[in-house]
């Protein structure tokens, strides 16, 4: 859906991570513009997790040059919980399980803050329970599940769901998929998948992170990166994730060493 003048989502300049003082990302260039879905693949170990971590403002990456510009403000500026409300959203690869507080309540503080952010009235338990229910059919949840902890004793594939369904909720500005798909099913594959594209528009953006071409079959996207070593060594489109699923990615990593003069 890439549409001309296009405003820019997200602006990601040279930027490098250390975990634990090692470097991770080496300059890592990317910008995705309102209404894109971008994917980024790459072998294990070449940094896509911890990028989705450095956007999300997780503490222990420590970001120690570029910049990230998220709809015109300093993204690095912001701590996790303003980044979220501004409208970042990260699916995590292994979400968390929060003992003790239900799900539902989890969800209606989550909306309610993004709410009162947004300078909207919040909304009582009642009303919620409305919002909910809609937004439970986008991912075909039970409403059982809003009664449980959050994501407690969740197989993988319902805590995931209940990820989407979170995203859902929450409508952000750029959604950050990390393997979302790991774990799931064919049926909740698709219905995570479709979860993304009826919350895909013209005003935000989706990045997924993936290993599997089989995804992008169904969440399709604008452009396919290539990350190795903490950089993104080549972009395509879709057809570029076919190639990879065919050929693997020690072509596109001896590619960029020619290019490099390596
Ligand atoms: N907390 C940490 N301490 C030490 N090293 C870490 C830590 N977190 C990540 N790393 C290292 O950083 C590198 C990049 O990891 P990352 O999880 O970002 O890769 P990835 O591309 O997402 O991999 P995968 O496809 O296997 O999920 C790996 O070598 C990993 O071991």
């Amino acid at each position: 859906m890439i549409k001309e003048g296009s405003p820019v989502i997200l602006s990601v300049r040279d930027l490098t991570a250390n975990v634990n003082d090692t470097p991770i990302l080496k300059g890592l260039n990317l910008e995705i513009k309102a209404g894109e879905i971008h994917a980024i693949m790459g072998p294990n170990g070449s940094g896509k997790s911890t990028f989705s971590k450095v956007l999300s403002g997780h503490p222990a990456y420590e970001v120690t040059g570029g910049e990230v510009i998220f709809m015109g403000q300093n993204l690095l500026e912001l701590e996790p919980e303003e980044r979220s409300l501004a409208g970042v959203f990260l699916a995590f690869q292994y979400p968390l399980e929060i003992p003790g507080v239900s799900n539902l309540d989890f969800l209606r503080v989550a909306y309610n803050s993004r709410r009162k952010h947004l300078g909207l009235e919040e909304v009582d338990a009642f009303d919620f329970e409305d919002i909910i229910e809609e937004k439970l059919d986008v991912v075909k949840m039970n409403p059982a599940f809003l009664n449980r902890s959050v994501n407690e004793g969740f197989s993988g594939g319902e805590k995931k769901r209940n990820e989407i369904l979170q995203m859902a909720l929450l409508e952000p500005k750029l959604a950050i998929l990390d393997e979302t798909d790991s774990g799931l099913d064919i049926d909740a594959l698709k219905i995570v998948a479709s979860g993304v594209n009826q919350l895909s528009s013209a005003d935000n953006a989706v990045l997924a992170i993936t290993h599997y071409q089989r995804l992008l079959n169904y969440i399709v996207p604008d452009y396919v990166h290539v990350m190795e070593g903490g950089r993104i060594l080549t972009t395509g489109t879709k057809e570029l994730a076919l190639e990879l699923e065919e050929r693997g990615y020690d072509w596109v990593v001896e590619a960029d060493r020619v290019k490099a003069g390596v």
